[in-house]
C-alpha cells in the first residue's frame, strides 16, 4: 500500500458513508479533505479533528466546483456526495439527477480541466441501476442496466458519463457499485429506521412495543460500511482496477428483511413486535436483489469482514451513545 503524503478528496463528507470513509483513512498518512454542502461551523466534531481541511460545496455549481478542483487538484478522488435515498428520488427525480448526474459532471469536467495528476477517482454507483428482474442470478457488472426508478437512472446517468470521461479523455475513473450499506450512523433506508425504532423503544418504555416494517420476505444484499470504504479505497489505489470499469462492492449473499429484524430482536434490551405499514410497501420491486463481488475481489484482493450480527451490534451501540 502506498503511504506517502498525498492528498485525498472526500465528497459527501457529512453522510453516513463519507463519515466512516474518514475514519477509516485516519489508519494512512494521507491529507484528507472533505467535502460537503454543509457549512463548516455545522461539522461534527469528531470528522473536524480527522479532516486535514473542510471546503464547503455543492456539487450542481460549476464556478464552486471548478475553484475546489484548482485549489485541492487531489492524487484521489472518492467520490461520495449525492443524493442517496432511493425513496425520495421518486418525489424529487430532478434534484436527484441534478445532485448525482450534472454534480459529477461538474467534478470530472474540472478534475479534467485543472488536476492532471489525479491518479483516480472513484465515482460511487448502485445497485438500482441494474435491470431488476424477479428472480435474479448474483448481478455481475456486464448484465443490462434498465433501472426501473428515477434514483437508479440518475445513477446510471452518472455512470455512464464517467465511462464517457475515461474514453474521451482518459480520465482515470471507476465505478464503485455499491449494494445495500449498513451499519454504525446510518440514518436512512430500511436498517437506518429499524436501528432508530429500537433505539427508541429502549429508551422510553412508555412506548407501545411495536414496530412497523414494510415488506418482509424482500432479500438484500446487506454490506457492512466500514466494508464498502475499504473498497473504495482499495479501488481508488490499487494497481489492478481499470479506468471506465464498473466494480460491484456487494457481500455476495442476500438475507431478508426478516433476519434483520431477528437480528435486532436478539440484539434489543426490550422485546417488540411488528405491524405492517403499507407506506414502507413499493409496488413492482423484485424480491431478491444480491451481487457478485468477484471482480472487486480479483481486482483488489477485498473480502468481505463484518457480518450482519456485528453490524445490527455495532449500530445499535453507536445509536444508543447518540440520544
Ligand atoms: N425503508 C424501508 N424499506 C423497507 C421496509 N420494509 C421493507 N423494505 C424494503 O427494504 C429494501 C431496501 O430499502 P432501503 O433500505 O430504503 O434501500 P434502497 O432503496 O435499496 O436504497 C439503498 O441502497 C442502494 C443500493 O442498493 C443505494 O444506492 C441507496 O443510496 C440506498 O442506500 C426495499 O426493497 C424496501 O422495499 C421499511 O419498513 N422501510
Amino acid at each position: 500500500m502506498d503511504s506517502e503524503q498525498k492528498v485525498i478528496l472526500v465528497t459527501g463528507v457529512t453522510g453516513f458513508v463519507g463519515q466512516q470513509m474518514v475514519q477509516h483513512l485516519t489508519q494512512f498518512s494521507y491529507e484528507v479533505v472533505g467535502v460537503a454542502r454543509a457549512a463548516a461551523a455545522r461539522l461534527p466534531a469528531a470528522l473536524k479533528r480527522n479532516l486535514t481541511e473542510y471546503i464547503s460545496c455543492d456539487f450542481t455549481n460549476q464556478a464552486a466546483v471548478d475553484a475546489l478542483i484548482r485549489e485541492i487538484r487531489p492524487t484521489y478522488v472518492l467520490h461520495l456526495a449525492g443524493q442517496a435515498n432511493a425513496a425520495k428520488a421518486w418525489q424529487a427525480p430532478l434534484v436527484t439527477c441534478e445532485s448525482n448526474a450534472a454534480g459529477t459532471l461538474n467534478l470530472l469536467e474540472a478534475i479534467r480541466k485543472y488536476s492532471s495528476a489525479t491518479k483516480r477517482i472513484v465515482s460511487v454507483g448502485s445497485s438500482h441501476e441494474y435491470t431488476l428482474v424477479s428472480s435474479p442470478p448474483a448481478l455481475v457488472e456486464t448484465m443490462p442496466t434498465v433501472p426501473a426508478s428515477p434514483y437508479g437512472w440518475s445513477k446510471l446517468l452518472q455512470t455512464t458519463i464517467c465511462q464517457m470521461y475515461a474514453k474521451s479523455f482518459a480520465l482515470p475513473v471507476i465505478v464503485a457499485r455499491t449494494f445495500n450499506l449498513i451499519g454504525p450512523g446510518a440514518r436512512q433506508g430500511v436498517f437506518g429506521q429499524l436501528i432508530n425504532d429500537v433505539v427508541k423503544l429502549e429508551k422510553n418504555h412508555a412506548l407501545k412495543n411495536e414496530i412497523q416494517i414494510g415488506n418482509t420476505q424482500i432479500e438484500r444484499d446487506f454490506l457492512d460500511v466500514r466494508d464498502a470504504v475499504r473498497a473504495f479505497l482499495l479501488l481508488a489505489i490499487s494497481e489492478q482496477p481499470a479506468s471506465g470499469q464498473v466494480y460491484n462492492v456487494c457481500s455476495g449473499q442476500s438475507q431478508s428483511i426478516q433476519t434483520l429484524l431477528d437480528c435486532l430482536q436478539q440484539a434489543s434490551k426490550r422485546s417488540f413486535h411488528t405491524a405492517v405499514n403499507e407506506v414502507f410497501i413499493r409496488p413492482n420491486e423484485p424480491q431478491t436483489i444480491v451481487g457478485d463481488p468477484g471482480q472487486l475481489q480479483q481486482a483488489t484482493g477485498w473480502q468481505r469482514q463484518i457480518n450482519l450480527t456485528s453490524s445490527v451490534l455495532d449500530a445499535l451501540q453507536f445509536a444508543r451513545c447518540l440520544k
